[in-house]
């Protein structure tokens, strides 16, 4: 599988804490890779330092053979990175459609144009007929419907997507993920950090476990949930 997206040797720190230790990752087009880990690993500090989201201490970050480590977020953006964020964000006072748009006009400048991508992503999540709505006034599952449209809206070649299933309930957690699916299936790269093990199951072709910074294991969801150390990361020992 030809690389799209390739992390190496990535480290963050903050003051005195390295909340990310010299972890790699690569990701083929059509792959979906998990990202695991107990709370304060540094899944979202990884995920923000190759978003161009949080500054990198070390490591190079290359998106179809380009090195993009110096570039900013929005730039990165404009390349092919779409991401959903874990606290979803909309501008609540705009429209679903409008907060699509928003998007859409970081990779397309034409206002026809970003109207047909806009209204064509929000079909594809399923919310077209919501489009007119306060973003407001959506609930929780279809709040991470309206970021994954702001996501996919940017014309991505790698999706980050950031705890997409927390809080869903068993009918719209199905359905995100044969939406998530759907996505590797068109070829799009899908860089996933979840808590929901379900999801990371079904979903991964591949999977990265962190713990206090360190990649601790990493291969298929079967074997890192059989990992001796995954299971102690977890469960902790006394
Ligand atoms: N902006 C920051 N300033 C200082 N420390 C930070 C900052 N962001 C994260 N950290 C620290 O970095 C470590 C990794 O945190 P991070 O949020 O990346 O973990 P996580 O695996 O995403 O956790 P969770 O599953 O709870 O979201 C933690 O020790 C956290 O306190």
């Amino acid at each position: 599988m030809p690389n799209v997206l390739r992390a190496d040797g990535i480290t963050v720190k903050f003051g005195g804490v390295t909340a990310v230790n010299n972890v790699s990752l690569s990701l083929g087009s059509g792959e979906i890779l998990g990202l695991i880990g107990p709370n304060g690993a540094g899944k979202t500090t990884l995920f923000n330092a190759v978003t161009g989201f949080a500054p990198m201490h070390s490591g190079t970050i290359t998106l179809l053979n380009k090195d993009i480590t110096a570039l900013p977020a929005f730039k990165r953006t404009r390349l092919g990175f779409g991401r959903t964020f874990q606290t979803e964000r909309p501008f609540e006072e705009l429209t679903v459609l409008e907060n699509v748009l928003v998007a859409a006009f970081l990779t397309v400048g034409r206002r026809r144009e970003a109207e047909r991508l806009a209204m064509s992503v929000l079909e594809q999540v399923g919310l077209a007929d919501r489009a007119h709505q306060p973003a407001l006034d959506l609930n929780l599952a279809r709040r991470r419907r309206l970021e994954l449209a702001k996501a996919l809206a940017v014309k991505p070649k790698v999706i980050f997507l950031d705890e997409i299933m927390a809080g869903l309930n068993p009918p719209a957690l199905r359905e995100m993920i044969a939406f998530v699916r759907s996505l590797s299936a068109q070829g799009l790269a899908v860089l996933m950090v979840e808590h929901i093990m379900e999801a990371i199951i079904e979903l991964s072709d591949h999977v990265i476990v962190l713990a206090s910074g360190e990649k601790i294991a990493e291969g298929t969801p079967q074997q890192v949930t059989s990992d001796e150390r995954v299971i102690e990361a977890y469960l902790g020992t006394d």
